[in-house]
């Protein structure tokens, strides 16, 4: 047999054709399962999952069309094919209504049979697939493509393509905002599952409460709101990868249920006895440091072995030489033009926030800038003020407490070539030297200085904020400065 066996149900009372049919069935490789009658059935199915049930219609007590009732239902998943001794059109519909697939007369030819198996088992596969994909649609994001070119970030991409195509377990460590998740697709997309559910759980963003039929599912009425049966994550990722975030998070109290179904891909829902099978291929990330919160006890050493098989440390991003030009390149769009201060600010400040707040100081400074240049008074004053050494009164050269003074020069070329001097001083002295020779015209002013008026108004905000702090686009928050 090329095609993976069925787990298969048979429920006849006639002894006979259902032991002739199971011993068949057996021997092409199938996993076979048979009962007499519809009770045993319904007790099998509350503890194992079966791909296809071969029931007969007419069996004394309850009959195969009422146990298919009843799987209707209890939303039991398994494909049903009625077997009948005299199958009428009208018994036919009916099966067929209540969600059968199949219907055969007895006798039935045994490799008949199996064909009508295969072919019910496939509608099983494709049902499930269906019930993944429109799960996973909602959850995955697009692809994020990896950029950098430190031998850092190079390191970890070598790292993926080992990792990639085995089925172990991996745990992705780094601060929050290094790209762990771009990493988790970065894996999947290159291993053998590429093609199956990629499904993603944030166990910090979920209530405590949750978290348990989040990821292994519920039974209908199993806590006050399961209101309906729900599979987990874990079920819907089946056959796929599940990336659980922030696995440092994961309660205590379910922590040896992840590690049973890491160890033989078993679970069961909340509220349910049905034992299931998945195989998942687990990636975790956390932004802790894992083996301290096992010192701490906070995190169970066994599940941190069994998830640590395979480690990829993310750096962050300031150790990460010449990857922020390269991210400020890809991520700033092509109309913009960002100027030789701002990227330096921007190489110099030590993120933090890793990529995550680079990407959002840059589309911070695409809203504020001017027509398309990016300067540093589009920046973030923290990022701009980040190690600027306040020019030579904190020199080292001089013994500590030497009182030095700065000398206030009058005119911007005196200040040139001096380096004691920081570019916000030199712009200071020139832009209100432009301004008082138009007058304290400030549209005249910015014509001169070959920026925009609302440029002119900022930048004289921020140089008034170092006398007053208070800044606003009102003309009248400028005159001060006069
Ligand atoms: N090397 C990279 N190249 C391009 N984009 C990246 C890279 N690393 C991270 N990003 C982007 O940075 C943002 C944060 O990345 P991600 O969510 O993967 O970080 P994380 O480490 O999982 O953060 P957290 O720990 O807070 O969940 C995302 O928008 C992601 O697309």
């Amino acid at each position: 047999m090329t095609e993976t066996p069925i787990k298969l149900l048979l429920v006849d009372d006639e002894e006979d054709s259902r032991r002739s049919s199971a011993k068949w069935m057996t021997r092409k490789g199938h996993d076979v399962t048979d009962v007499s009658n519809a009770a045993d059935a319904l007790s099998l199915l509350e503890r194992e999952s079966f791909d296809v049930g071969i029931f007969d219609m007419n069996m004394p007590g309850m009959s195969g069309l009422e146990l298919l009732q009843r799987i209707h239902q209890d939303k039991i998943d398994i494909e049903v094919i009625m077997l009948t001794g005299q199958g009428t059109v009208e018994t036919a519909v009916s099966a067929m209504k209540m969600g059968a697939c199949d219907f055969l007369s007895k006798p039935c030819a045994l490799g008949d049979l199996e064909h009508h198996c295969f072919r019910a088992r496939e509608r099983h596969e494709l049902k499930k697939e269906n019930k993944q994909l429109k799960a996973v649609i909602s959850r995955v994001r697009p692809a994020a493509k990896l950029i950098g070119e430190s031998q850092s970030l190079l390191d970890v991409s070598n790292l993926i393509r080992k990792v990639a195509p085995t089925t172990k377990p991996v745990l992705i460590q780094g601060e929050s905002g290094t790209g762990k998740e771009v990493v988790a697709q970065a894996i999947q997309q290159a291993s053998r599952v590429a093609d199956k559910p990629f499904v993603t759980v944030n166990c910090a963003a979920l209530p405590e409460n949750l978290v348990e039929s989040e990821l292994f599912g519920h039974q209908k009425g199993s806590f006050t709101g399961a209101t309906a049966e729900k599979p987990g994550l874990f079920e819907i990722a089946d056959g796929g990868t599940l990336f659980i975030d922030e696995i440092g998070e994961l309660p205590p109290s379910l922590q040896p249920k992840l590690l049973r179904v890491l160890e033989d891909g078993s679970l069961r829902r909340v509220g349910c006895h049905r034992q299931r099978k998945v195989k998942v291929r687990i990636i975790a990330a956390t932004n802790r440091d894992l083996q301290t919160e096992v010192d701490n006890g906070n995190f169970r050493e066994d599940l941190f072995y069994r998830i640590n098989v395979l480690s990829i440390t993310l750096p962050p991003l300031r150790e990460r030489e010449g990857d922020i030009d390269r991210l400020i390149d890809h991520f700033l769009p092509r109309s913009y033009h960002i100027d030789d201060a701002a990227r330096e600010a921007l190489n110099a400040y030590p993120w933090p926030g890793n990529i995550r707040q680079l990407i959002n100081v840059i589309e911070r400074a695409t809203i504020l800038a001017d027509e398309f240049d990016i300067t540093p008074d589009d920046l973030p004053a923290e990022i701009v003020d980040y190690g600027q050494v306040p020019s030579k009164t904190t020199s080292e050269a001089l013994p500590v407490g030497t009182p030095v003074v700065v000398p206030e020069p009058s005119h911007p070329r005196d200040m040139l070539g001096d380096t004691q001097y920081k570019l916000d001083d030199i712009a200071r002295v020139h832009v209100l030297e432009v301004l008082e020779k138009e007058k304290g015209n400030k549209a005249g002013a910015a014509r001169k200085l070959g920026i925009h008026r609302r440029k002119l108004y900022r930048l004289l905000d921020r140089f008034n904020g170092k006398a007053d702090t208070e800044s606003s686009d009102d003309e009248s928050a400028c005159e001060s400065v006069l």
